[in-house]
């Protein structure tokens, strides 16, 4: 459900949103009544305990967003029997023909072969394009993973814990790369710290709700505390 609210001349564009909308899986509700808007240019980072509905969100985005959305998710989601080549790849199997994914399966085409190189050069994976990804290590699987959803070259970064499985000083570099190729993200995270440096708005999640939804240079990392209080 989308809200239809008159925007104000200057106010960014609304990407995507929810108006008292119902949210989970068959039968399980995770959110009875969530209302958000996400506009353009927005850096959302979205918090929360394991198990809130962080991933529940984000697909409901994505179904919302379609082609505009640039996904990324959690590193198992890789071809584990393919190289990492051809899991970047196929962040864009949808733009190439029929005949062009295969014959590139067999042969990588040149072009994308080179680009594909200068982004995992970028993201530190040189070298590595032509190993299985379950030769991988789990930093090296989800550094494919993110760059798969940045070969898409869709406009809007959705990720679900992109740099759970690395360390925080690769995880803020990652982050940088991310943000500098999207002008609007939406990430969920575990690392508040990162989540403070990195993105412009908190999106705080407990118990079917939004329970932060503050500008990040307004929080401390104590302000976040409570989203991971135990029950
Ligand atoms: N396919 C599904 N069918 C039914 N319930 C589901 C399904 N996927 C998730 N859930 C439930 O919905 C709730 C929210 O799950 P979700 O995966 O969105 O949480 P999360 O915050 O992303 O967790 P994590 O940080 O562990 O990835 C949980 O109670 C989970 O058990």
């Amino acid at each position: 459900m989308l809200e239809t609210a008159t925007v104000e001349p200057g106010t960014p564009a609304m990407l995507a949103g929810f108006d008292h909308a119902r949210l989970g899986h068959d039968h399980h509700i995770v959110f009875p009544d969530l209302t958000l808007r996400i506009s353009q240019g927005e850096r959302i980072a979205l918090l929360g305990r394991s198990g809130v509905g962080k991933s529940t969100l984000l697909d409901a985005l994505r179904a919302q967003l379609g082609d505009q959305g640039a996904w990324c998710p959690q590193a198992n989601a890789l071809v584990p029997v393919l190289s990492a080549y051809h899991n970047i790849y196929m962040g864009r199997l949808a733009h190439f023909s029929r005949w062009q994914n295969l014959i590139n399966l067999l042969r990588p085409n040149r072009a994308c072969w080179q680009e594909i190189s200068a982004l995992a050069e970028t993201l530190g994976l040189d070298g590595l394009l032509r190993r299985q990804v379950d030769q991988l290590s789990g930093g090296q699987q989800q550094r494919v993973a993110i760059a798969r959803a940045l070969y898409q070259k869709r406009p809007v970064f959705i990720g679900d814990e992109p740099v759970a499985s690395v360390d925080p000083r690769q995880g803020a570099r990652l982050l940088e790369l991310i943000n500098e190729r999207h002008h609007t993200c939406v990430v969920a995270l575990h690392q508040r710290e990162l989540a403070l440096a990195h993105f412009d708005r908190i999106i705080g999640l407990d118990d079917g709700r939004i329970i932060i939804d503050a500008p990040a240079h307004e929080l401390t990392p104590n302000d976040l505390d409570v989203l991971y209080a135990p029950d």
